[in-house]
């Protein structure tokens, strides 16, 4: 704290000195070194950027971001104002090709676009036609549509929204935290472009999903629109494309690796808890390489959790759970379940290790129930299926790779292809994270007819839209009414015509990671244990009544997100008291926690949970 105020201090009396210079020389008709007499200006930072009138977005220098506080509030790339028009218009006439060749809805960017310029003017009405219309306007703001807007981004950027930590900034990070306005941040999702959904490296572009993700959580959580930092961390780009360029916002450089990308994460984590000590950071969408080891690195000391490894491992068991008991079978049969996962990358693994969790406690924790709960699963990745026989092997997938021998009894040697696998495993599951679109081919889905199942379940779980490894059309048309099916992305239910209908359910981390935020917060627990995120799956495994797993609904609408978050951060809280790990929130102190029971923990939340109304606002100056 102490280096952190004197940073401050130094960097606002260089700020009077500015000041001092820039009037004394205005006032001496002084030119500045760009050869321009100044103009002067009574803003700074964020004001400066919400004034159409002195606003220069991404042409602001590097010597009028510092001098003006900018620093971090606009991504890296300074362009002059040329190039911000080519931008503009390379963007207006996109519109027109979209509406020609574009998404399935074709509208999708336009909605968002109209969306994003009512965030920027008014924050209440925009969460109060958010909350209100969640079911048409989360696949707008979130998946997918947030997709295609990290794919345009360059063209899209109007006003910045959140901060931009890039490998030039190393030294400066904890100064330039104190460039946010707010004086009091809850929640951080931060994300450094590299593995953007389903599609690949986006670099810089990719802050447009901690910004979607931490729309889900002011609109399902009701974390204060005032508290939420999304946070983009430029360390370069691999992508070929964007690092050629000239409209990229981002830096021109290839990645940061080993430990040069460390030392940028470490500041920028040591920055931010040093000035919001009790924030609670997302990860999200690091390739996997990274996600793993980010987390390793910071989940035992900081209030941080990665969303594509936890949350979706939470999200996804609660799904596995639903097939079980929608074959009317008690959630103790899990164990009995033989899934078949296509990806072994950052979610593939989390989902694996936690089912493998989950199955094994519900068997005793034994070592026999460890062994026999890792023999209930076959991983497939970009190289077929893994045995003991691949060369190099993942360190993460290691524990799930199949022994030779037991696979030769199956006729599966390593490598063998997904519908080889599935045509002998006959599995009751099969879940793709795979990111590739169209993997569950006609072929993969006629082979699952033969599951063993008397409901087989399809979790085509991969983002955006085209990334999903089938549609419900292709995976009803071939298996039949009775399978269960869940997708990352919305799909529409499939009507059967007898008045019977395929229930498409959304499998996506959004119905977990804003309970485990919100939890979190509000318990006041120093880390995200295990043990939290297990109570947060099961509330969403037990939030579906029996009658409608029986009907193939294994998650909540949309429209129940709030209903369900609540519960979900209520579980949480209630997991951390009995792990003793709770230390309040605000005036509710650890012991007063404790010593509610279910329903006034249930009111605790909902009391804490902000609503998008106008308060009555009244001028002071101080
Ligand atoms: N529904 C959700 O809530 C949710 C959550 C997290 C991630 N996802 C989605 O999951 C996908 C993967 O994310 P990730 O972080 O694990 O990515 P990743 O890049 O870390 O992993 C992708 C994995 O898929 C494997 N793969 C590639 N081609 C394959 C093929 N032909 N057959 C089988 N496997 C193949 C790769 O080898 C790798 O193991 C993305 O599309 C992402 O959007 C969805
Ligand atoms: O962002 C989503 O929709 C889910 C998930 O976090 C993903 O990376 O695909
Ligand atoms: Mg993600």
């Amino acid at each position: 704290m102490g280096i952190a105020n004197n940073l401050r201090l130094s960097s606002s009396l260089s700020r009077i000195l500015h000041r001092r210079i820039l009037y004394s020389s205005a006032a001496r008709s002084f030119t500045t070194s760009e050869g321009h007499r100044p103009t002067i200006v009574h803003k700074q930072g964020l004001d400066i950027l919400h004034d159409p009138w002195f606003n220069k977005g991404t042409a602001f220098t590097m010597t009028e971001r510092n001098r003006l506080d900018l620093r971090g509030l606009l991504p890296p790339n300074v362009m002059d104002s040329e190039q911000q028009i080519q931008r503009f218009m390379t963007d207006l006439k996109r519109l027109e090709e979209q509406a020609r060749d574009g998404p399935s809805d074709p509208n999708a960017l336009a909605k968002w676009r109209i969306l994003n310029r009512l965030h920027d003017r008014n924050e209440t009405m925009y969460y109060k036609v958010l909350i209100n219309n969640i079911e048409e306007y989360a696949p707008i703001v979130y998946t997918p549509t947030v997709g295609l807007v990290c794919q345009n981004y360059s063209g899209l950027f109007r006003r910045p929204r959140g901060m931009y930590f890039s490998a030039e900034d190393r030294g400066e990070m904890m100064s330039m935290v104190y460039n946010w306005p707010a004086e009091q941040v809850d929640m951080i999702v931060v994300t450094d472009g590299s593995r953007i959904l389903g599609l690949g490296d986006l670099g810089v572009h990719g802050i447009g999903i901690a910004v979607g993700k931490l729309d889900l959580y002011v609109a399902a959580a009701g974390i204060n629109p005032q508290r939420v930092l999304p946070v983009m961390i430029d360390v370069g780009t691999n992508n070929e494309k964007l690092l050629k360029d000239p409209m990229y916002l981002g830096l021109q450089q290839r990645r940061l690796e080993d430990d040069d990308y460390i030392d940028v994460i470490d500041e920028f984590m040591e920055a931010v808890y040093t000035r919001w000590p009790h924030v609670i950071v997302q990860f999200e969408d690091f390739q996997s390489k990274w996600a793993f080891k980010l987390l390793q690195r910071y989940r035992y000391t900081n209030r941080m959790f990665n969303d594509d490894v936890q949350g979706t491992a939470g999200v996804a068991i609660a799904g596995l759970l639903g097939a079980v008991r929608a074959q009317g079978r008690p959630m103790i049969d899990f164990p009995k379940m033989k899934i078949v996962v296509a990806g072994a990358g950052s979610a593939g693994i989390g989902v694996l290790n936690a089912a493998r969790k989950t199955m094994a406690r519900m068997l005793g924790n034994t070592e026999t129930a460890f062994d026999s709960a890792q023999s209930q699963f076959w991983v497939v990745d970009a190289q077929g299926l893994i045995t003991e026989g691949r060369e190099n092997i993942d360190p993460e997938a290691q524990l799930f790779a199949r022994k030779t021998k037991e696979m030769e009894r199956l006729g599966l040697k390593e490598g063998a292809t997904l519908v080889e696998v599935v045509r002998e495993v006959k599995p009751d599951v099969l879940l793709g994270l795979s990111a590739v679109g169209g993997l569950f081919s006609k072929e993969v889905l006629e082979a699952m007819k033969g599951s063993t199942s008397t409901r087989p379940a399809i979790f085509a779980m991969s983002n955006p839209t085209k990334n999903a490894e089938c549609t419900p059309q292709d995976a009803f048309s071939i298996l039949g009414e009775n399978m269960i099916f869940a997708s990352g992305s919305p799909f529409k239910n499939v009507e059967f015509g007898s008045g019977h209908v395929g229930h498409c359910n959304q499998g996506n981390n959004m119905y977990l990671f804003p309970g485990i935020g919100l939890g979190t917060l509000l318990s006041g627990a120093p880390i995200v244990s295990d043990g939290m995120l297990q109570a947060a799956s099961e509330c969403l495994a037990a939030y579906m009544s029996e009658e409608e797993v029986l009907q193939g609904i294994i998650y909540p609408p949309i429209s129940r997100i709030r209903d369900i978050t609540k519960r979900i951060a209520a579980a949480v809280i209630k997991e951390a008291i009995e792990e003793d790990l709770v230390e309040g929130y605000r005036e509710m102190d650890a012991r007063e926690l404790q010593k509610l029971n279910e329903e006034e923990l249930m009111e605790y939340v909902e009391n804490n949970m902000w609503n998008p109304e106008y308060p009555t606002l009244v001028y002071k100056d101080d």
